[in-house]
């Protein structure tokens, strides 16, 4: 597999209250193009720091430290929006109120393909079948609180990949959700990136959920990479003492 980001020794610090809060160092990570990259971890431990950083949209304030290089887009990195596709937690927050969800996604459709207005609604029509949500039109003639938090989601993934994204990173994309709906937005991602040929970078705090999904599991512990590798050798045979607390504490939550 080709490398599509790699960071080397890189670290990010936040300034707060003029301290320097180092919120990563000297991790070293290659994402692979094509995989299904889970980055799991405590709140706090940098998670959607790297996420926003490979998608070049760390505030400008922070001071980076190390390399993160694109091997193949050495004249421009990949943009998010169009080149990288962001899932958040909160669908609702991601979403205008007061855009009906057909204009929301034939907004990001236009910005990215070039295509005039009909064109685009037409687009998301499909995009809102793809994501598996029943009655496209009716769909895209609702505001997003007609709909319930997994819809929400669904229509927050149909806009993420709008642009075709090459990378699509989802951030805690399931964490409001109940298992059930989880479960079935963890099977939608995992069948759109497979389909799509998209990269995907996997946030969350939950290890089984990551592990349920992920080629790879990469452990983050207060902004230090403490372990990665394929998902079997993480959950079987975890080296770091903290990957182990991790499955430790899910074992006893599932108990
Ligand atoms: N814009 C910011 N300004 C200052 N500090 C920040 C900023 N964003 C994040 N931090 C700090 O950087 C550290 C890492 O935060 P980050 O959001 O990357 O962690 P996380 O693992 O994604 O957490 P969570 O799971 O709670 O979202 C935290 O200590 C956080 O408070």
């Amino acid at each position: 597999m080709t490398v599509l980001a790699q960071l080397q020794r890189f670290g990010v610090s936040y300034s707060r209250d003029r301290a320097v809060a180092p919120a990563l160092a000297d991790v070293d990570l290659d994402l692979k193009a094509g995989e299904k990259l889970a980055i799991i971890g405590e709140s706090g431990s940098g998670k959607s720091t790297i996420a926003l950083a490979l998608a070049g949209l760390l505030p400008s304030e922070a001071k980076l430290t190390g390399s993160l290089v694109w091997p193949g887009y050495p004249d421009r990195p990949p943009r998010a929006g169009r080149d990288i596709g962001f899932v958040f937690q909160d669908p609702g927050g991601s979403l205008n109120p007061v855009f009906t969800i057909g204009n929301t996604i034939a907004e990001v459709v236009q910005v990215n393909r070039s295509v005039d207005w009909h064109a685009a609604l037409q687009a998301a029509h499909e995009l809102i079948d793809r994501v598996r949500l029943p009655d496209p039109e009716l769909i895209a003639r609702s505001y997003p609180h007609q709909l319930s938090g997994g819809q929400r989601q669904r229509v927050a993934i149909a806009a993420a990949i709008a642009g075709r994204p090459l990378l699509l990173i989802a951030d805690e994309a399931t964490s409001a959700l109940d298992t059930i709906v989880q479960a079935e937005i963890v099977a939608l991602i995992r069948s759109l990136v497979e389909a799509d040929g998209m990269t995907l970078l996997f946030i969350s705090h939950d290890i089984a959920l990551a592990a349920s999904l992920a080629d790879r599991i990469a452990v983050l512990r207060s902004g230090r990479l403490v372990e990665c590798g394929d998902t079997r050798t993480i959950i079987q045979e975890p080296k770091d003492a903290y990957t182990k607390q991790l499955l430790r504490a899910h074992l006893a939550v599932e108990a």
